[in-house]
């Protein structure tokens, strides 16, 4: 569904690129993650994917859809879940957060929502002004907000730093859950420890650069170079262990 192929890019008055021949195929219906230290340029491809920039070379196909050329095409199919909750956020309650997800005067809107809400637990705060939620229900209410526009590919900026242990387990329910209905996902984070066992791939990238890439039983033993830490279970020789 992705090709990935040499993809440069630089922030513009940048001194150097914040990506380097980044190449990397995602197949339809799989989890990507991508990590990497702070600065390595994850948040960059993550722009990338979803259409907010173009590489300045290489080329980038979602679906058909290549970059540079039609960014708006992708900005229309993919969703991008920000790290910061408080970037993303623009109702001033859950309901009305959850109802711009949709054109004016869709029927069934508001029933879409509720359910929605609902499954991510946030139906007891219809309506809650969001500045109420905690951090962890910002961040729920920005993904149900993202999986109402149906995305063919989600983008996930951090999904689960600042998050408690049980706050974790909710949300990687919501990505195993969003795996089993063969939803492409591409996962950014730098600790691999509560993601590990949902990636069918990985890409590392160090410095703007692709250094490692393929399935993370090709690519855990050499992550330690590039500042990730391995999974606990990979670390004791037990392999990629599932949490549940
Ligand atoms: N708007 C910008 N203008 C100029 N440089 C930028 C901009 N955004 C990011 N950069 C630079 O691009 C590089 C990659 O940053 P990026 O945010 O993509 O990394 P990251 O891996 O997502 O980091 P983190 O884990 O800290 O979020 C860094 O050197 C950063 O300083």
């Amino acid at each position: 569904m992705i090709h990935a192929r040499s993809l440069t890019f630089a922030y513009p008055g940048a001194g150097r690129p914040s990506l380097k021949n980044v190449t990397f195929d995602v197949p339809e219906g799989t989890v990507l993650c991508l990590c990497g230290v702070n600065g390595s340029g994850k948040s960059t491809l993550l722009s990338l994917l979803a259409g907010l920039y173009a590489p300045a070379s290489g080329t980038l196909t979602v679906a058909g859809i290549a970059s540079p050329g039609k960014e708006d095409k992708l900005r229309g199919l993919s969703a991008l879940v920000l790290q910061d909750a408080d970037l993303q956020i623009i109702g001033s309650t859950v309901a009305e957060d959850m109802l711009l997800a949709f054109p004016p005067g869709l029927t069934d809107a508001e029933e879409t929502a509720r359910d929605m809400a609902a499954r991510f637990d946030l139906a007891e705060h219809w309506h809650s002004p969001v500045h109420t939620l905690s951090y962890g229900q910002k961040r729920k209410l920005c993904l149900a907000v993202a999986l109402l526009a149906s995305p063919a590919l989600l983008l996930l900026d951090e999904p689960f730093s600042g998050l408690d242990y049980p706050a974790i387990r909710e949300m990687r329910a919501i990505l195993a859950n969003n795996r089993k209905h063969r939803l492409t996902q591409i996962i950014s984070v730098h600790d691999l420890e509560p993601v590990i066992d949902l990636a069918d791939s990985m890409v590392v990238l160090h410095q703007g650069e692709q250094v490692l890439a393929g399935t993370p039983q090709e690519v855990l033993d050499a992550i330690p170079a590039f500042g990730v830490r391995q999974p606990c279970s990979w670390q004791r020789g037990l392999g990629i262990v599932p949490w549940e």
